[in-house]
């Protein structure tokens, strides 16, 4: 299948140094609203890439749940491929890929793991469904068909009542802390806008730089 006449110009929007906000955070906000008033479907989700300590690079969607200037907060499991690549290497790469927009944000970061409190948190205020999902599923095995699934979620269903599902152990969230934030708005002529927001860790404010296209 020959794609090479798949081609749109981007007009939509512009970026100056000058428009975006000095704090990436509130760029990504402002951005993030407009993602969810443009109705871009599932506008918290986002790819993280991770890499193992060969280097061998593997990527996924996940549901970014909250974020603030410490960071990005998504879930999920700590026995999954993700976790035993974050473990081996902990830098990490988000994309937020708002196309309908002519838009991508990408951020580069640190990750760690959140406390187990926030996990918690976050976890009680999941519907009982979803509770008993992230216990049955061993995120990223083998397994030999569906109705090991179907079978496991009855045990567990009988097991716990709404309200009384424990936190796994093997389950809760990771924040990441990017030391790098590019806002890209795509431009007519391929001229697109590239604004990186840097900081390093003992900096206190954030740099801004255009990239080329
Ligand atoms: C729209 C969408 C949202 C997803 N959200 C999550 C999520 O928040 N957490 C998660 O662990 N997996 C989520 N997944 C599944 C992951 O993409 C992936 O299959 C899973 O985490 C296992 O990845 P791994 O084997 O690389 O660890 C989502 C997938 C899609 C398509």
């Amino acid at each position: 299948m020959d794609l090479s006449d798949y081609r749109q110009e981007y007009l939509k929007d512009a970026l100056t140094r000058s428009s975006v906000e000095p704090c990436p955070f509130q760029q990504f906000t402002k951005w993030f609203q407009q993602a969810v008033d443009a109705d871009y479907p599932e506008p918290n989700a986002m790819s993280i890439a991770t890499a193992s300590s060969a280097a061998a690079p593997s990527l996924r969607t996940v549901l970014l749940k909250y974020f603030d200037t410490q960071g990005f907060v998504f879930f999920t499991n700590y026995q999954s491929r993700k976790a035993k690549e974050i473990a081996e290497n902990p830098q990490v790469s988000l994309l937020f890929p708002w196309i309908n927009l002519e838009r991508q944000v990408v951020v580069l970061g640190r990750i760690e793991k959140i406390s187990k409190e926030e996990s918690l948190k976050y976890f009680q205020s999941r519907p009982h469904d979803s509770q008993l999902g992230a216990w049955v599923s061993y995120q990223s095995s083998v397994i030999p068909d569906r109705e090991w699934l179907a079978t496991k979620l009855d045990e567990l269903n009988k097991q716990y009542a709404p309200g009384e599902v424990p936190l796994p152990e093997f389950w809760g969230g990771y924040r990441v802390i990017p030391h790098h934030i590019e806002f890209w708005q795509g431009g007519p002529a391929r001229l697109h806008d590239r604004i990186l927001y840097s900081k390093s860790d003992d900096a206190s404010e954030w740099s801004l730089d255009r990239l080329s296209p």
